[in-house]
């Protein structure tokens, strides 16, 4: 984590490389980096979230190039995949139960909507993200977006959270 005064004074390339691991979405990082300095966190999480609340489909696929099955704790030391298995910490993978109903929920959301199912983990258990996942499968496919890029919202914002303190 680094202090707000300290983002709002670093070099571009280095501001975006602190922003990457909150979403495989590079006209996010550019436009928030490029809207540097701001005055307070609140005005960086408003932006953030403005920049946000314009992603459609396009960049529902692009992110979803960083964002590993649910219950499926990525490998690599990138600090996306890291951030993940932390986010996914309270799904409990000694549970084979769970494990096994995640894996065949995960499943059947891919053969519905053709992309992997997206939920923000952090604050949730194995338990409610599979009731979320049995519930998101009944969406229209415009639904599904709209909930998938709400989960990518919250999950880009906390991982900002993370990355940028007062
Ligand atoms: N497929 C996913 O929902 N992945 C994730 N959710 C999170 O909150 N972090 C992830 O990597």
């Amino acid at each position: 984590m680094i202090a707000l005064n300290h983002f709002n004074q670093l070099p571009d390339d280095e501001a975006v490389a602190l922003l990457q691991p909150c979403v495989a979405i590079p006209g996010w990082t550019a436009a928030l980096v490029a809207a540097r300095p701001f005055a307070s966190i609140a005005a960086l999480h408003q932006t953030a979230g403005d920049i946000a609340a314009t992603w459609g489909h396009a960049e529902l696929e692009q992110a979803l190039s960083a964002h590993p099955r649910i219950g499926e704790k990525p490998a690599g030391s990138q600090a996306h995949a890291a951030l993940s298995r932390q986010e996914q910490s309270a799904v409990d993978d000694r549970d084979t139960q769970l494990a096994a109903a995640l894996r065949e929920g995960n499943a059947r959301y891919e053969a519905r909507f053709g992309r992997v199912f997206l939920i923000r983990a952090k604050g949730r258990s194995g338990e409610e993200i599979l009731h979320a996942l049995e519930q998101r499968l009944t969406n229209s496919d415009a639904e599904e977006i709209t909930a998938a890029l709400e989960q990518l919202r919250e999950i880009t914002l906390l991982r900002l959270a993370g990355a940028i303190g007062e």
